[in-house]
């Protein structure tokens, strides 16, 4: 039987066993076929979760299709399939599992560039058809060769640190990484021209993105060291396809090792069937350690997300990675911010998030997205996620500020959540998590000082000061069956606020008669779930 109280977690692809056990019961697992367009398209409708590796492609139709989607995993490093503009305009959050394959990745352009420099699959070929012809099949050495690396990233890197211990001389082309972190690695950084003219194998470790699709044209085989190696195991487009095969026919480059293709999946392209020529169906990652770490890398990344909580492997959330020590600050910044909306539900002009005491060491980058979260969940109809909270400020016109102050007069840690509003009324909200067991308290709303659990539902009421508000509020909440669990009320001259932690959310009908019964100006309900 379905449970659709769960959240439902979509599979679009085969992933490993081990990402079942990584979700576990507390999701509904359903599966669809993702280069299958019409059942992708229905299917995502009811999925709060997408699961995908490298043949669903996750656009503005897909988006467009869903309903409660939170966040789309993509059990890999390339993001080339998934629209990420598009999942942030739809405050869906996109995670990769940034690291996952990418020594399997590394090993297969390793396992490419050897096969063919033997001609491995080629000689083998010869023997499944029972011919033995050694002289057919003479390599090359790598030793004392020039190997080039394009893209000296994360696969790039791994790849030069393995392929090094053939006794190659290194060279690299990124202009994104400096010189001296390329000297560290033992590589010495050179223009892509430079590169093709000395190199004896090159291997490309680029992202497709716009700058990089057909960076290596007919032109730049042109200019290739005659006989070189090409190694492609990143994306199909960066090499123009054509112009590689008519490369290798000609004896211009040597050879090719090709794992990817610019349409996947395929079973045409002018790189297949060509002597000297070696082609994987896109197996860089196809390990039983890389699937299994992709799997429960993004297992735990949608568990995060789906708990509404933050996930350092999301790509399209501002702020940074998020350290122990501001980790429990997110969901009390945020509860601030609910508090702001509750005591004025416009949007503001201005929110400063004010960051004091030992946090103020920290950086602190994500918490403006927690207090956008809770300041605007009450002003928009959306789900206001960490990924789409900058946009929204932006398109609300509202300026968001973090003010770090070192010191902390009463708390090792305290935050402020200040909102200005477009008539100038400022609101503001105080919070520390105090404690080993990390309390979430509200300790200071409006210049009042309180000390209260943040949790549950909380009411506030401001009122003209008199004997026997409290009773009166006590028993007419009583009467509603309202139970209060703690109450603190501050005092100044002829005027109070009274908080109160309540065992239920309390609904409008009952609040306001008891703000009126006790001549209340502010009578709020603030529901911390
Ligand atoms: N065949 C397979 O199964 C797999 C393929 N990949 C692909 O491998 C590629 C590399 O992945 P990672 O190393 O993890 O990425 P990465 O982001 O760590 O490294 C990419 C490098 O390319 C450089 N770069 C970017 N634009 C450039 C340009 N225009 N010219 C020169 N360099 C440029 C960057 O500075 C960076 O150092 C990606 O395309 C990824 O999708 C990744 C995993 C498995
Ligand atoms: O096997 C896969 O899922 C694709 C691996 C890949 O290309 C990547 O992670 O970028």
């Amino acid at each position: 039987m379905t449970n659709t109280s769960r959240p439902v977690v979509l599979i679009a692809e085969k992933l490993a066993p081990s990402v079942l056990d990584a979700l576990g019961d507390g999701v509904e697992v359903r599966h669809v076929d993702g280069t299958d367009r019409a059942a992708l398209l229905e299917a995502v409708q009811d999925a709060d979760a997408l699961l995908v590796r490298s043949a669903t492609q996750v656009n503005a139709e897909v988006f467009a299709a869903t309903r409660k989607l939170k966040v789309v995993a993509r059990a890999g490093v390339g993001l080339d399939n998934v629209e990420v503009p598009a999942a942030t305009q739809n405050g869906v959050m996109v995670v990769n599992a940034p690291t996952s394959n990418i020594v399997s990745a590394a090993e297969h352009a390793v396992a490419l560039l050897l096969a063919v420099a033997r001609q491995i699959p080629a000689a083998h070929e010869t023997l499944q058809n029972h011919e033995w012809k050694r002289s057919k099949f003479n390599g090359v050495e790598l030793n004392g060769k020039t190997v080039g690396v394009v893209g000296l990233g994360k696969i790039g890197q791994l790849f030069a640190q393995r392929i090094a211990a053939f006794g190659v001389n290194l060279i690299a082309y990124d202009p994104y990484v400096s010189a001296a972190r390329a000297a560290q690695l033992g590589i010495e950084l050179v223009s892509l021209e430079e590169l093709l003219e000395r190199s004896d194998a090159i291997s490309i470790h680029l992202p497709k993105t716009p700058e990089t699709k057909g960076l290596i044209g007919a032109e730049q085989l042109a200019k290739a060291k005659r006989g070189v190696i090409i190694v492609n195991a990143a994306r199909g487009g960066l090499i123009d396809e054509e112009a590689l095969a008519e490369a290798v026919k000609e004896g211009q480059v040597g050879g090719a090792g090709v794992d990817v293709f610019s349409t996947e999946p395929t079973t045409e392209s002018p790189l297949f069937n060509v002597p000297g020529i070696v082609v994987t169906p896109h197996l860089g990652a196809s390990t039983a350690e890389a699937q299994d770490r992709a799997g429960t890398d993004v297992a735990k990344s949608v568990a995060l997300a789906l708990a509404g909580e933050f996930v350092p492997d999301a790509v399209n959330v501002q702020g940074g990675a998020v350290g122990e020590e501001v980790r429990p600050y997110l969901p009390l910044v945020q509860k601030l911010g609910t508090v702001l909306s509750a005591l004025s539900p416009k949007a503001p002009t201005s929110v400063t998030v004010e960051v004091r005491g030992e946090l103020s060491n920290e950086d602190v980058a994500v918490l403006p997205l927690a207090a956008l979260r809770g300041v605007f969940s009450k002003v928009v109809e959306s789900q206001v996620t960490f990924v789409n909270a900058p946009q929204l400020a932006e398109d609300l016109g509202v300026s968001v500020e973090v003010v770090k102050e070192t010191e902390s007069p009463n708390h090792r840690s305290l935050v402020t959540v200040r909102a200005v509003a477009a008539d100038g009324t400022t609101n503001s909200v105080s919070g520390t998590v105090s404690g080993i067991a990390q309390v979430e308290k509200l300790v200071n709303i409006n210049g009042r000082n309180f000390d209260l659990r943040a949790e549950g539902t909380v009411l506030l009421l401001e009122y003209p000061d008199r004997p026997g508000v409290m009773g009166t509020v006590g028993t007419l909440l009583g009467e509603a069956g309202v139970n209060i669990e703690a109450a603190q009320i501050s005092q100044t001259g002829d005027d109070a606020v009274m908080v109160l932690r309540v065992d239920r959310p309390v609904d409008t009908q009952v609040l306001d008669p008891i703000g009126a019964s006790v001549g209340a100006r502010t009578v709020r309900s603030v529901d911390f779930g």
